[in-house]
C-alpha cells in the first residue's frame, strides 16, 4: 500500500528510462486484477469463508473490496506467499442482511461498477454507486437497463451512467433477461457471476453487434464452473446459469498476463530478452496471447518449464492484429516502435475504456512525431521517427505504461502521472526501474 500511496502522489512527469543497451531481465508481476475482483465477488457469495492466495493489491481491487465491505462482506488480510502483499480471508455476506444506506465508490474501475450493482441487487437496502469523474463517462447503460430488468428499482437520473441509486429487496426472480453488450464483456460477466443466486437462474441472452473481449467472458464461465456453478454456453450469445451454491474455495490468483506485456514489450524496444516464471501452463487470460502478438511483431518466444522467454529481433515488424481488448494499447506501443505498417482491428470498443483509448493513441503517439490513424474499429500505425516530449495518461494505467515502453528506445520521453498504473500495478514504477537497471548492465558490460 505504501508503493501505491507513493507511485499515486507522483502525478506528474515521470522521465521515461530510456535504455542504453538490450534489457535482460527476470520478471514477476502482481496478480489479475481481472481474477482477483471475480474471485472476490464470488466468495462474497460463497457458502463459506474462501481464501485467496498472491492476490493483487491495486487500486482496483482495494475498491473491490471496499464494496464489498459495504455490502456486508468480511475481507482480511493474512499473511500469505505472495510476493506483492498478504493474502485475502473472505467472509460472505449474509444473505437477506438490511444494510440501510449505503455507497460504493468504483474509481475508474470497470469490474466495480458492472459487478457488483447486480450484487447488490441481492441485499436489502439503498445503493449509491458512484466514480471517479472519467468513470461517468464509461459506458453503463446495460447495466441499469438489465437490473430493471431484473425488476430492480434504479435512480439514474435519466443518465444512463454512474451516478444511480438502487432500491434492493434481496430478492431476484432472474431468469431470461436480454441485453445489449456491445459495448463491454463486463455487462456479461457481471449478470454471470450472481445468476446462480437468482431464484430461477439467468438465461442470459445478447442482442446487438458483437460482444467484445470474449476471452473475458470465457474466464467469467471458467471461474464460475471451478466453484460449482453450472453454466450452459454452448449457443452463441447465450449464457444458462443454473440456481444453486457457490461453493467456499481456496485458490492461487495467476500473475496478471496482460500485465506482464509492458515488461515482454521492453526485450522488442530494447532487441533485449525479458523472462517470466510461473507463466500458467493453461490459462484463462487474453495476455496468454502475447505469445503469438509479439511473434507476430518479430520476436522469440519459447516457453520452457512454466517459463516464458521473449527476445527481441533486429527490427519490430509491423502486423495486423485483431481483437487484442486490453492488450492494445502496449501493442500499440510497439507498432510505433515498428519497421512496417500495423493495422489494429476489433477494437472500436475502447473508446469507451478509461479513457476513449484510440483518440488516447493517436494523439500521444503523433505528438511523438509518430503516424497514427483512427479507423472505425481500430489504429493503423505506419513507421515514422519518433523523438522525445510528453506522454499524457488520461488517467489510464495502460496508456501510462504504453508511454514507458515507447521511452525506452526514444530519448526524452516524459510519461505524465505514471502513478495511474496503481490502478493494477503500483509496483510499475520500480519493477520498470529494475528492468531498466539490466538495460545499463548489459551496456556497460558491452563496452568492456
Ligand atoms: O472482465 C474483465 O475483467 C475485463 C473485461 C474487458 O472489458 P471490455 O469488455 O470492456 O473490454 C477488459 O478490457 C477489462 O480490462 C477487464
Ligand atoms: C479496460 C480496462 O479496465 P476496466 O476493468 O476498468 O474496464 C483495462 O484494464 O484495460
Amino acid at each position: 500500500m505504501t508503493e501505491q500511496a507513493s507511485a499515486g502522489s507522483n502525478s506528474n512527469h515521470w522521465p521515461a528510462p530510456f535504455a542504453p543497451g538490450p534489457v535482460d531481465a527476470t520478471v514477476y508481476v502482481p496478480a489479475s486484477k481481472s481474477l482477483t475482483n471475480r474471485y472476490l465477488v464470488l466468495a462474497a457469495l460463497a457458502d463459506g469463508p474462501s481464501r485467496l492466495r498472491a492476490p493483487l493489491h491495486s487500486r482496483d481491487s482495494v475498491l473491490m473490496i471496499d464494496a464489498l465491505r459495504a455490502l456486508g462482506a468480511r475481507v482480511e488480510e493474512t499473511p500469505g506467499e505472495g510476493r506483492f502483499g498478504p493474502d485475502l480471508l473472505v467472509t460472505p455476506i449474509e444473505q437477506g442482511r438490511e444494510l440501510g444506506e449505503t455507497r460504493v465508490d468504483c474509481g475508474l474501475a470497470g469490474t466495480v461498477m458492472r459487478f457488483v450493482p447486480p450484487l447488490a441487487a441481492l441485499c436489502t437496502g439503498t445503493v449509491t454507486f458512484d466514480g471517479d469523474p472519467q468513470a461517468r463517462k464509461r459506458p453503463m447503460g446495460s447495466t441499469i437497463d438489465a437490473l430493471r430488468g431484473l425488476g430492480v428499482r434504479l435512480d439514474d437520473g435519466g443518465n444512463r451512467s454512474l451516478p444511480f441509486t438502487l432500491a434492493a429487496s434481496g430478492d431476484v426472480d432472474g431468469g431470461h433477461l436480454v441485453i445489449d453488450a456491445g459495448a463491454s464483456s463486463q455487462f456479461v460477466s457481471a449478470l454471470l457471476l450472481v445468476g446462480a443466486k437468482f431464484r430461477n437462474g439467468l438465461h442470459l441472452e445478447h442482442s446487438g453487434q458483437s460482444v467484445p473481449s470474449l476471452d473475458h467472458v470465457a474466464m467469467t464461465v471458467a471461474v464460475l464452473r471451478s466453484v460449482g456453478v453450472e453454466v450452459d454456453d454452448s449457443r452463441q450469445n447465450h449464457w444458462v446459469v443454473r440456481p444453486g451454491p457457490v461453493k467456499a474455495f481456496d485458490v492461487t490468483v495467476e500473475q496478471d498476463l496482460s500485465n506482464a506485456g509492458p515488461f515482454l514489450a521492453a526485450a522488442l524496444a530494447t532487441k533485449g530478452t525479458v523472462r517470466i516464471p510461473g507463466w500458467p501452463e493453461k490459462t484463462t487470460q487474453v495476455g496468454d496471447k502475447w505469445r503469438s502478438i509479439l511473434a507476430q511483431l518479430g520476436a522469440t518466444v519459447s516457453y520452457e518449464n512454466g517459463t516464458l522467454t521473449v527476445t527481441g529481433g533486429a527490427e519490430i515488424t509491423g502486423a495486423q492484429l485483431a481483437d487484442t481488448s486490453e492488450l492494445a494499447p502496449t501493442t500499440a506501443a510497439l507498432c510505433a516502435l515498428a519497421g512496417s505498417e500495423s493495422r489494429l482491428t476489433g477494437i472500436a470498443h475502447l473508446r469507451g475504456h478509461e479513457t476513449d483509448r484510440l483518440a488516447a493513441l493517436v494523439a500521444e503517439i503523433n505528438a511523438l512525431g509518430g503516424d497514427a490513424e483512427e479507423t472505425e474499429d481500430g489504429l493503423i500505425i505506419r513507421p515514422r521517427p519518433l523523438h522525445g516530449g510528453v506522454f499524457h495518461s488520461y488517467e489510464d494505467h495502460r496508456m501510462a505504461t504504453a508511454g514507458a515502453i515507447i521511452g525506452l528506445a526514444v530519448e526524452g520521453v516524459e510519461v505524465e502521472d505514471i502513478g495511474t498504473t496503481a490502478k493494477t500495478m503500483p509496483e510499475f514504477p520500480r519493477l520498470w526501474q529494475d528492468l531498466f537497471e539490466t538495460s545499463v548492465r548489459q551496456s556497460e558490460a558491452g563496452a568492456l
